[in-house]
C-alpha cells in the first residue's frame, strides 16, 4: 500500500494580481507561505510519512514544498525539482492580467485558451534568452533548462501537451516507487496537477478540462500495489 499526495502551491504573487504566472518564475505570496504551512499542519494531523519529494523548476512550488516539508518535520525527505511538473506554458499570456485578455479578446476566447484540452494559447514568437514585463526582466530559458533539447522548450501548452511532458516522469520515476510501497508527496500547478490527474485516473479530456484546482489543498490517493485507487480524498484549506 502507498500515499500520494498531489498539491497545487500555494498563492502566488500573480495569482493574487490577477496575473497569468506559466513558466515565469513568480513567488509565493505572504497568503501562500500561511496557505503551504496549512496544508503540511492537515498533512501532519493525516500522519503521512515520505519517502520523496517532487517539485517543479518554478520558485512556487519549491516554496511551497519546503513549507509543507518543514511544517511536517520532513526536510530530510529526498526532493526532486524537475520542469516536467512545471506550469503549463502560457504562451504570450504570461504576464498579463486575466480580466485585460477578457477585455481584449473576449472572455469565451480567453476562457478557451485557459481551458481547452488541445488548443493552444498564443505562441511567444521567439526564443528569447528574457522576457520584460512591467520593466522588470525575467529569464524566459534560464539554465535550469539548459539541458532540454531543441522542442522540449515549449512556446505555448495546453493540457494535452502537459500531459505528454509529465507522463515520462510517471511512468519512469513515480510510477514505480508507489508499486514499491513508496510514500510520495508532488507539489505542482494548476494543468500539471490536472495532467497527473488525468494520468492517474484516465479522465476523459472533456471532463479534465472542468477540473479546478485550489491553491494548497493537498489531494490524498491511497493505493494497493497494483496502484488501484482505494481512497481519495481532498484536505481543505480552512480560511486564513
Ligand atoms: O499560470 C497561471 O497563471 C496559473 O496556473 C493560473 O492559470 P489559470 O487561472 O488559467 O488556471
Amino acid at each position: 500500500m502507498s500515499h500520494l499526495v498531489l498539491i497545487r502551491h500555494g498563492q502566488s504573487e500573480w495569482n493574487a494580481a490577477n496575473r497569468f504566472n506559466g513558466w515565469i518564475d513568480t513567488q509565493l505570496s505572504p497568503t501562500g507561505i500561511k496557505q503551504a504551512q496549512a496544508a503540511g499542519q492537515a498533512l501532519k494531523e493525516e500522519g503521512l510519512a515520505f519517502d520523496a519529494a517532487y517539485s517543479s523548476a518554478l520558485s512556487r512550488t519549491i516554496m511551497t514544498i519546503d513549507e509543507v516539508l518543514t511544517t511536517l518535520g520532513q526536510l530530510y525527505v529526498p526532493q526532486t525539482k524537475t520542469w516536467r511538473l512545471n506550469e503549463r506554458h502560457y504562451g504570450s499570456l504570461q504576464g498579463e492580467n486575466k480580466d485585460a485578455m477578457f477585455a481584449k479578446y473576449g472572455h469565451d476566447q480567453v476562457q478557451i485558451w485557459r481551458r481547452s484540452y488541445e488548443i493552444l494559447p498564443p505562441k511567444i514568437h521567439v526564443f528569447e534568452p528574457e522576457v520584460t514585463i512591467d520593466g522588470k526582466r525575467y529569464p524566459a530559458f534560464d539554465r535550469r533548462y539548459n539541458k532540454l533539447k531543441y522542442g522540449q522548450l515549449p512556446v505555448s501548452e495546453n493540457i494535452q501537451s502537459t500531459v505528454k511532458r509529465v507522463l515520462p516522469l510517471w511512468q519512469k520515476n513515480i510510477r514505480p516507487e508507489l508499486e514499491a510501497g513508496k510514500n510520495i508527496l508532488i507539489v505542482a500547478h494548476g494543468t500539471s496537477v490536472r495532467a497527473l490527474t488525468k494520468i492517474i485516473e484516465g479522465t476523459a479530456p472533456a471532463d479534465i478540462v472542468k477540473l479546478e484546482i485550489p491553491n494548497a489543498e493537498p489531494i490524498v490517493y491511497n493505493f494497493d500495489n497494483k496502484l488501484n485507487i482505494l481512497n481519495k480524498k481532498v484536505l481543505k484549506q480552512k480560511s486564513l
